[in-house]
């Protein structure tokens, strides 16, 4: 259906318009592979696996990921396979693996990719960068994205809870005619809030400037940079980090989710909101220009060259775990495991 936000007119589908029960009856005969299974697997094949869609999981043998596989109730020979294997059994191709994983494996699932199966998802990453990737999918599948908008950990933990995190969708290709009514079906079945029309290379440009941007860049940055000032200033840890991180993700973002910013203002003193109505727009403007520069190098492909080249090194999980050390680390983080430990539900 066509809904409106603020102004503009969107595609959007809901789940009151589109309830599981006719998900499951357009996949009745569809084999759905989920191919990895690192953080978007677990999540979208587990809330497939519970929303009664016939699911297998396609993994490499002696991994961690395997083992949890296992813990997670998959059973190896009738619902967990080598990615191969699994790749050939499905009908529906769910190419969850890391992007840069997707380029390794492309040749074995290319192999598999025979007409009427459908290839899916969850970034646009591996098509857009094609030049890059590689990955230039059989004109007789169906090419189809389902990109939940957060952490496929959030996606299981808020479809137990009976929530659901929003999702964009995409077709890049519609071989079979049943591409629209497939990346629906496949959108709801994995517990999507409401979906939201996109295309390929829209989505991957907005998630690489959302994550490395407001999502996770920015806001690491701006709290390293309030918590250095006030820690120069003489302010304690303590002080510090409940000033800049503790309240926010307690006490006002909160706030803000459920009912917008003006009403976490509105929820704060009259002297708080008279200052932060007078320094939002000098943060603004003080970040824009990082923005804007952040956004042209999505867009002249430098963000996806830089992803692929160091994602695809051998030691790159290491790598990545050194800096997410230094992070845990940095005195800021820290204070945080301290205060975290100190929340009376913690004891
Ligand atoms: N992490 C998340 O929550 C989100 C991820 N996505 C997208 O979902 C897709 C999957 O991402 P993640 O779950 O983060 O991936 P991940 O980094 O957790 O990796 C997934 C799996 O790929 C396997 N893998 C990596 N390289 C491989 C190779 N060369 N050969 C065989 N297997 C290999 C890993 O063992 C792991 O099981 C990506 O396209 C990502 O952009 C989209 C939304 C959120
Ligand atoms: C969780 C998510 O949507 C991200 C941040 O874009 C990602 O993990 O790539
Ligand atoms: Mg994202
Ligand atoms: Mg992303």
């Amino acid at each position: 259906m066509k809904l409106k936000f603020g102004t503009v007119e969107e595609n959007v589908v809901t789940r009151e318009e589109f309830p599981l029960e006719k998900a499951k009856e357009t996949l009745k005969d569809e084999v759905i592979a989920v191919l990895g299974y690192g953080v978007q697997g677990p999540g979208q094949a587990l809330n497939l696996k519970d929303n009664g869609f016939n699911v297998i999981v396609g993994q490499r043998k002696n991994s961690k990921t395997w083992d949890k596989a296992v813990e997670d109730g998959w059973v190896p020979g009738e619902t967990l396979f080598e990615l191969d294997e699994a790749a050939q059994r499905g009908t529906i191709l769910q190419y969850l693996l890391s992007d840069a994983g997707q380029i390794a494996l492309w040749p074995t699932v290319k192999k598999h990719l025979t007409p009427g199966k459908a290839l899916y998802f969850s970034h646009g990453f591996g098509v857009t960068y094609k030049d890059k990737t590689g990955i230039v999918p059989p004109s007789d599948v169906d090419v189809i994205l389902v990109a939940p908008k957060g952490s496929g950990t959030s996606l299981r933990r808020m479809f137990v809870e009976g929530r659901g995190l929003n999702s964009s969708y995409a077709i890049y290709q519609d071989a079979t005619g049943k591409a629209k009514d497939r990346v629906v079906a496949l959108g709801i079945g994995v517990g999507s809030g409401y979906l939201f029309e996109t295309d390929f290379y829209r989505e991957v440009t907005s998630d690489l400037t959302g994550e490395r941007g407001t999502l996770m860049g920015a806001i690491q940055g701006i709290f390293a940079a309030q918590y250095e000032v006030l820690r120069a200033n003489g302010h304690t840890p303590s002080e510090a980090f409940n000033e800049t991180v503790e309240e926010l993700t307690q006490s006002l973002m909160p706030l803000v989710a459920e009912n917008g910013m003006d009403w976490m203002y509105a929820n704060c003193s009259t002297t708080a909101q008279r200052g932060a109505l007078d320094w939002w727009k000098p943060f603004r403007d003080a970040t824009k220009p990082v923005f804007e520069e952040l956004y042209s190098s999505v867009k002249e492909g430098k963000e996806a060259v830089k992803s692929i080249d160091s994602n695809s090194k051998d030691d790159y999980r290491a790598k990545l775990e050194g800096e997410l050390q230094e992070l845990r680390e940095s005195e800021m983080w820290q204070a945080g495991a301290v205060v975290r430990k100190l929340r009376p539900e913690n004891n």
